[in-house]
């Protein structure tokens, strides 16, 4: 075989010898459809094909990098044309395939001189490393706060270090204290009762389909309102009124994230020139401040009269008010401008599509749905023998009712296992590091963990954790919680989603008061898919058609007895 091998390459090398020898005078013509003549040297075709010898080289060489790297890495872009194809069809099936491939973690190569390097990781050991163990070693970075300090100012969900710890502390104590607790079960039922039942017994007496998402974004809009600023700006309220300050924030959001996705040298440069989104960005934020700036002057009109209104005050902007700085001044209109601004980024939208999610999820498992109903029977049964009353008129869960729907928490649990409102988060990385799993972290380094992924890693939830399951999160009928780094829908660690007692309560709330009074059907043929946002929106919204519970099946349900 060797000596065959060693002849062909001869006359290989014999046949390359006699072609470049007569190349110099030697020259091919062509013909081309249109009759014209083009004439080519073997010189070249030698050219062609060393070009093309190159181009194959780099083609197998960049596959074969998909072997160590996940993707195909190509000289100059990187990974970005495998992005690019990611980008065009499900975003977050692309990561969870590509960190499933790579056993939870990998490089992402962006384009020479981009800001997309990156590690992505959905590996809960890691995880547990980077928001708790190693905390203070992978703040959110001076990139993403750069790209959000226009909208988000200094305020807590764009802050770290000392900054984030002051604001972090205050906050906590506000979201702890009964008087806080009380606002926030206020405000939910007067928006649910007064505002969010009427606006869906509108559309059943009409017989219209209502797009839920749009009404849940509007009621979770308006309660964290309540809550930070103490205002009810009436987003839902019979009509559903496009409301000024709604918009503008909206508006603000949307062209703040796309700074992400461009080069920071353009969208500074835009700014500069105050043309294109820069300019629509500008414009919200001055939608969003003469808000803010209203409500601040107001309040402190209010709070110096010392007025009956202002003493029955909670929300986080009047708590803010009557505190000083570390100088003992009071805090800024700038500074409570930031605070209120990033609790009702927080606390907006977050609930309200995973709300969304949720009555998807219940429409395709009846069974789940049948048994959410069952136990808040069964509670108001409790209610009933309780105090020897029959529940006569319309049904107001208490709080304490509630925190008992174990199952109701579950379901809603399981919902933000597949569909985080938040599905990726960032962090970056401030001295090298390496991570539990052994990869190296360069100082620098933006770190993406892939939250939406690690719902659906074999590893962490067993062979069904692409099902729909609510029954995986009880233990004898009672909710058991999971580890924050394997379940991280509200992060870990001490930047743990602030708002998450709150967050459940909302929804559970929300939840049992519309499935206690109807079916909720989803529209037949109604496209439902993630939009590729900070937050995971349903990209068409979720149209339902509601149907009346029947009151004698409601009623054989409340007396069986289990
Ligand atoms: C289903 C509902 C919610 C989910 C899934 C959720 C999830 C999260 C996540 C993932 C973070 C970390 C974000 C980051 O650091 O980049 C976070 C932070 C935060 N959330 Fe929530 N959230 C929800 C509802 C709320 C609500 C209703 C509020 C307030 C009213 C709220 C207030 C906050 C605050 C203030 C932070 C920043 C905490 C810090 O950086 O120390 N969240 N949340």
């Amino acid at each position: 075989t060797i000596m065959n091998n060693q002849h062909l390459n001869n006359n290989n090398n014999n046949n390359m010898t006699s072609s470049s020898s007569s190349s110099s005078y030697y020259s091919f013509s062509l013909f081309s459809s249109h009759g014209m003549t083009g004439v080519f040297s073997l010189h070249d075709i030698q050219i062609v094909e060393i070009f093309l010898a190159v181009a194959v080289f780099i083609v197998i060489h960049s596959l074969r990098q998909k072997k160590f790297h996940g993707l195909p890495v190509w000289p100059v872009v990187g990974m970005l044309p495998s992005l690019i194809f990611g980008l065009r069809q499900n975003m977050y099936e692309w990561l969870t395939d590509t960190t499933n491939r790579q056993r939870g973690t990998f490089h992402f190569k962006g384009p020479w001189f981009s800001s997309l390097q990156s590690v992505v990781t959905s590996d809960p050991r890691n995880l547990e490393h980077l928001l708790k163990a190693k905390f203070s070693n992978f703040p959110k970075g001076g990139y993403f706060r750069n790209n959000l300090k226009d909208l988000l100012g200094d305020g807590i969900f764009n802050a770290d270090n000392e900054t984030w710890a002051k604001q972090r502390k205050t906050a906590s104590i506000v979201f702890h204290s009964t008087k806080f607790r009380q606002l926030t079960a206020d405000s939910l039922f007067e928006l649910v009762h007064k505002r969010l039942l009427p606006v869906l017994e509108e559309s059943l007496k009409n017989d219209i389909p209502i797009d839920l998402q749009d009404v849940l974004l509007r009621l979770t809009f308006d309660n964290v309102c309540m809550i930070a600023f103490g205002v009810d700006p009436g987003c839902l309220t019979p009509g559903l009124p496009e409301i000024p300050f709604a918009c503008a924030f909206e508006k603000a959001t949307e062209a703040t994230v796309l700074r992400f996705v461009t080069p920071t040298c353009v969208w500074k440069m835009m700014k500069y020139l105050n043309i294109g989104p820069e300019k629509d960005l500008k414009e919200s934020i001055t939608g969003v401040n003469l808000f803010a700036d209203e409500v601040i002057r107001t309040r402190k009109k209010e709070l110096a009269l010392q007025d009956e209104n202002s003493k029955q005050r909670s929300d986080l902007l009047t708590v803010f008010m009557r505190l000083k700085d570390e100088k003992g001044q009071p805090f800024s209109d700038k500074f409570l401008r930031d605070i209120c601004v990033n609790f009702i980024l927080a606390g907006r939208d977050t609930s309200s599509v995973a709300l969304s999610w949720f009555f998807w999820l219940i429409n395709q498992h009846p069974e789940t749905e049948e048994k959410i109903l069952e136990e808040i029977c069964r509670i108001l049964r409790e209610r009933e023998s309780a105090g020897n009353v029959e529940i006569t008129g319309p049904v107001i869960f208490q709080p304490e009712e509630i925190k008992k729907m174990d199952f109701l928490h579950a379901a809603i649990s399981e919902a933000l296992r597949l569909y985080p409102s938040v599905p990726v988060d960032h962090k970056e990385v401030v001295e090298d590091d390496v991570f539990p799993d052994g990869t190296v972290l360069k100082k620098g380094t933006k770190v993406i963990y892939a939250i939406y992924s690690m719902g659906r890693m074999e590893a962490i939830w067993g062979k069904d954790c692409r099902e729909y399951k609510p029954e995986r999160w009880l233990r004898d009928g009672r909710f058991m919680s999971e580890s924050a780094y394997k379940f991280t829908a509200f992060n870990g660690g001490p930047r743990l989603c602030l708002g998450k007692d709150f967050a459940y309560y909302q929804m559970k709330f929300a939840a049992a008061s519309i499935l206690y009074r109807y079916q909720v059907k989803v529209t037949k043929n109604h496209p439902v898919e993630p939009k590729l946002a900070l937050t995971m929106y349903m990209k068409y919204g979720l149209k339902v058609n509601l149907i009346r519970r029947d009151e004698a099946e409601l009623h054989k349900l409340l007396r069986v007895k289990y």
